[in-house]
């Protein structure tokens, strides 16, 4: 694990370096439309976590802890817990998403190099209904001094957040690391595999790479995306990028919710069409089975942590521009018997991978994604999300995702992966990938 703020090497008795952090309200100052947070983001390394307008954007790295393996969510826990013991905070507004705040994003794979990683940031703004606010988070090793707040122009101009968002230009994409005919050869292992019993579900995923003819500029991808997917959750962190309908866990004041999906039907685009097809993804028992597999997986893993959990029967069909999903929103309220509450990450970590993303039983699907996928998934459906000082937060799974690459800003890596089954038909899922990858190509324009 490589951790920041560091404390002076050179001290015999060195005092942990604090956070300071201020949250004062900017009510009335923000535009109210689903993008107006993500316009206010500099063109390099923007954090963003936004839903229908309301959510955080942020800049700049006061802190960042980078972990890896197995151990990468309790170590994030575990340094962000020293460094909010130690921040010194003030803070008008106390609602969640004000005061110290981390940004997250975890491979999905223990074994990936990608590990974790989470950003403590310089700059937040933050909304929530009618409420906003910028807090602004520094060090100090010296004697702490809660600094005035500058205005949220100044720190905005400060940070390049008004340089115009720029279009990637045209793009094509190649295969990524399996061709199509590869992948429809996984996909009928792994129903083969499934049909032998050894296991019920796995998810198998795939990747598409985009090369653009100019360097992309995240914020573009934000905006589109926020602005056509409003009831997804647009994720920025650390060049994980995308919209995600799934959220694997929010936790608030001890109540935590999650939101389930399993089960995709393509949208036709016509209204009348859409229904139909709905009533059709609600009586699939492919799909029906898909998404009870994921269900269990969620309340299985919350149940431990709850003192009471709703599990609804029967799913909801969620519509999105691109597909329908079959999906249920499971709701908790926390044990408190031991006085603390898990954190929201722990809580993420208690539940990833889910069998929405993985499969049952989970560790044979693990396995088998290993053995037959072909890639790393990387950050591509681990968990992405924020946490504040008291551990509460929100931490979705990162779908209709994509990451930058580090090395070449005119490559993209595009991800998109379906929940097999024995009733699972290889070209059909193929097809499916097609569409749950549509977001991602709609942000690129
Ligand atoms: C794995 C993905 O979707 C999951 C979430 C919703 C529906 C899914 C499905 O129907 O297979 C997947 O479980 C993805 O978008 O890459």
């Amino acid at each position: 694990m490589s951790s920041q703020p560091a404390a002076p090497s050179d001290s015999p008795q060195p005092r942990p370096t604090a956070l300071v952090v201020r949250t004062t309200a900017l009510d009335g100052i923000l535009d109210s439309d689903a993008a107006a947070l993500l316009r206010l983001l500099p063109p390099t390394g923007p954090l963003a976590w936004v839903r229908r307008g309301d959510g955080l954007v942020a800049w700049g790295e006061v802190a960042r802890i980078e972990t890896g393996g197995a151990s990468r969510f309790a170590e994030a826990e575990a340094a962000w817990a020293t460094m909010r013991a130690h921040a010194i905070v003030r803070d008008d507004i106390t609602l969640p998403g004000t005061g110290p705040v981390a940004f997250g994003s975890f491979a999905f794979d223990e074994s990936s190099a990608a590990g974790g990683v989470l950003i403590v940031p310089r700059v937040v703004v933050g909304r929530r209904g009618d409420r906003s606010w910028i807090t602004t988070i520094t060090t100090s090793d010296a004697v702490p001094t809660l600094s005035p707040v500058p205005s949220l122009a100044d720190v905005v101009a400060r940070a390049g957040g008004t340089t115009p968002i720029t279009s990637p230009g045209a793009v094509t994409y190649v295969p990524g690391a399996v061709s199509d005919a590869d992948w429809i050869d996984a996909v009928d292992e792994a129903v083969e595999r499934i049909r032998a019993g050894r296991l019920d579900k796995v998810v198998m995923a795939r990747d598409v790479v985009a090369h653009t003819t100019e360097p992309i500029d995240p914020r573009w991808l934000l905006t589109r995306l926020a602005d056509s997917y409003t009831g997804c959750w647009t994720f920025s962190v650390d060049g994980m990028v995308g919209a995600t309908p799934e959220l694997l866990v929010r936790s608030e004041k001890g109540l935590v919710t999650s939101r389930v999906l399993a089960g995709t039907i393509r949208r036709t685009g016509g209204e009348e069409a859409d229904v139909a097809r709905a009533a059709v993804l609600a009586h699939s028992s492919k799909d029906l089975e898909e998404h009870e597999y994921a269900v269990t997986s969620v309340a299985q893993a919350l149940e431990p942590f709850c003192q009471s959990l709703n599990v609804p029967e029967t799913p909801f069909v969620l519509h999105l521009p691109n597909v329908l999903h079959l999906a249920s929103d499971v709701t908790g309220v926390l044990c408190t018997s031991s006085g603390t509450a898990p954190s929201s990450l722990s809580l993420a970590a208690a539940l990833h991978p889910t069998a929405a993303v993985c499969g049952t039983p989970t560790p044979v699907a693990n396995e088998l994604i290993r053995e037959i996928e072909g890639m790393d998934r990387a950050r591509y459906a681990g968990p992405v999300g924020w946490m504040g000082a008291d551990g509460d937060g929100e931490w979705g799974i990162a779908l209709r995702s994509a990451s930058l690459d580090p090395d070449d800003p005119r490559r993209l890596r595009l991800f998109a992966g379906c929940g097999v089954v024995a009733a699972s038909d290889p070209a059909s899922e193929l097809a499916e990938t097609e569409a749950k990858l549509e977001p991602m190509r709609h942000a690129l324009g």
